[in-house]
């Protein structure tokens, strides 16, 4: 699913309402259309038990506020609505549906700049229709104060339209005074870029896509480089990759995963059961000679290839057999002769244009040794925040400026790197940017990486190209995660849990 600009989103509704030729305010009215049948048909809801307090700003977010309160009071529900003076200048959507409401006598006030701020009932829902994406500046200090005095308030729930109240779209924050907290946000047809970093999170709560009807053909003139990945954008990649009936081992390709020393063989036990259970044709290891036993008993369908030494890694040899991918560094140590062994591998197969995946352990080495010079092109990075921080030897200021490094890295080295976390981003070497959809925060547990890193080899080493290896990776790990974490709650799932529920992941994604 596209990521459109502020701009783009403009021009998707004009292009909405001069297609079916209806008004800015009858699209509004569909958009608060929407947001009321989610409302009514979210069961947590008890809409003729408790109260409405409804926020209006002077804009067409205030119009989508206005149009909603007009359907609740219709539905039965006790509206309060409070215009908020903000700026004075009042949008004709505002103006149309103040007139509906003011006709039905739903109670209406206004609040101006330097007033009491109106006595707030906290056993009520609140919803947030001050400002949508057109806000552009930050306020004076009264409207801060008036929204803090908002989110210290315990409402029921805040639902905010659109996107929270005082919080931009595409650009960062001096500060996070000023923006309302929401619980949740129904924000019309995309996602919005700040809703999908940390930073803002706090302030968006759970975020629901809410349809007000752009067609495909607007859609498809959409140019932009940002991507939410969707359970469309995986059925695209996955119907190529369909098994077909008289293929054999010899078609999902001979993959290796290289890494472990002692007390860290367990990394690599998880990141190979992976890349089976993703559907890899045939699997080799290659571990320090302590790993030998633990990998023959754990996972008897692998190939178990040693070093010479007994507790890391000092030299890198591939077998004879071709490899089609390679997976390196999962639990692999510092040791300065792994540190050199790497290094030799890398200069040794930098023509060879075997698709690799680097993770863990070895992107710490590549960023104390600045190897980055070595990885062949189109090499998979998959850091945490952490070891991307190594490799920048940088911190950034905020979630923007680490995109704006995700995305310069990328390009400046034609690598794709996977930046872990709750919407894991995938940048690529030409700049674009996928935010996964799918995982849930019981992932946070030592070894998931290490599972993620196996499935993105195991994608590899079938044939799907780098990006698709990316994008159905982080994918398809985030909802074997999710299933388990349903089966097994947050807190319980290990590494394992999601290995063990790749299967029913891939039940799901099958058309
Ligand atoms: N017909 C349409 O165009 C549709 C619009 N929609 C709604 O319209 C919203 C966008 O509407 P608008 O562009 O009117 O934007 P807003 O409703 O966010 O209002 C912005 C207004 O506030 C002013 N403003 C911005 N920052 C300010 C500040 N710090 N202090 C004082 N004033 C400030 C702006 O100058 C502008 O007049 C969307 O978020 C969405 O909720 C949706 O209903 C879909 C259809
Ligand atoms: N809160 C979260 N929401 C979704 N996914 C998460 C969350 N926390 C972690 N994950 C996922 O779990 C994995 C953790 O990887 P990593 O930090 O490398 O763990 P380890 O080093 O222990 O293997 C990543 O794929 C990440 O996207
Ligand atoms: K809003």
């Amino acid at each position: 699913m596209k990521i459109p600009s502020l701009n783009q989103i403009r021009k998707a509704d004009q292009y909405c309402i001069d297609s079916e030729s209806i008004s800015s305010a009858q699209l509004i009215e569909r958009a608060a259309k929407g947001c009321f049948d989610w409302i009514i048909h979210n069961k947590s809801f008890k809409i003729r038990k408790y109260p409405f307090i409804v926020l209006v700003g002077n804009g067409k977010n205030g119009g989508d506020g206005l149009s909603l309160s007009y359907m609740l009071h219709l539905y039965g529900a006790i509206v309060f609505v409070y215009g908020i003076n903000i700026s004075n200048h009042f949008s004709n959507e505002f103006l149309i549906n103040k007139k509906k409401i003011l006709q039905k006598k739903i109670n209406f006030k206004m609040i101006n700049e330097g007033e009491k701020f109106p006595v707030l009932n906290q056993e009520n829902y609140l919803i947030d229709a001050i400002f949508g994406t057109g806000f552009n500046r930050t306020m004076n200090q009264y409207w801060k104060f008036f929204f803090h005095y908002i989110n210290e308030k315990k409402f029921k729930e805040v639902i905010s339209i659109d996107i929270p109240s005082g919080l931009f779209m595409e650009k960062s924050h001096e500060n996070f005074e000023g923006i309302i907290k929401a619980t949740h946000t129904l924000t019309f047809q995309v996602p919005k870029l700040s809703f999908l970093l940390p930073n803002y999170a706090d302030y968006v709560g759970k975020w629901h896509l809410i349809n007000i009807g752009w067609k495909d053909d607007c859609i498809r003139k959409i140019q932009t480089k940002n991507f939410y990945i969707d359970d469309e954008s995986i059925h695209a990649i996955y119907k190529k990759k369909i098994r077909k009936k008289f293929t054999h081992k010899g078609n999902y390709g001979h993959g290796i995963i290289i890494g472990g020393s002692f007390g860290m063989i367990g990394s690599v036990v998880l990141s190979a059961t992976a890349s089976f259970r993703t559907g890899i044709g045939k699997l080799s290891v290659y571990v320090p000679s302590c790993g030998y036993q633990i990998i023959q008993n754990t996972l008897p369908e692998a190939i178990v290839n040693t070093d010479v030494e007994k507790h890391y890694i000092s030299n890198i040899v591939l077998s004879n057999d071709k490899i089609n991918a390679i997976g390196i560094g999962i639990g692999m140590g510092f040791h300065s002769k792994t540190v050199y062994a790497l290094e030799s591998f890398l200069l040794k197969i930098k023509n060879k244009k075997i698709p690799m995946v680097i993770d863990a352990d070895a992107i710490n080495i590549l960023s104390h040794q600045l190897l980055l010079e070595l990885l062949p092109k189109e090499t998979i990075l998959t850091p945490h925040p952490k070891e991307f921080q190594r490799l920048l030897c940088r911190s950034w200021k905020n979630d923007y400026e680490k995109l704006h490094f995700l995305k310069e890295m990328s390009k400046k080295h034609k690598i794709f790197i996977v930046l872990k976390g709750a919407h894991s981003v995938i940048s690529t070497p030409n700049g674009y940017l996928y935010f996964n959809s799918t995982g849930n925060p019981g992932m946070s547990t030592s070894g998931s990486g290490d599972v993620l890193t196996g499935m993105i080899m195991s994608f590899l080493s079938q044939g799907y190209s780098p990006k698709e290896s990316c994008i159905m990776g982080v994918y398809l790990h985030g909802l074997a995660g999710d299933i388990a974490s349903k089966k097994l709650s947050e807190e319980a799932i290990i590494a394992n849990d999601i290995i063990h529920h790749i299967g029913e992941a891939y039940l799901k994604i099958k058309i």
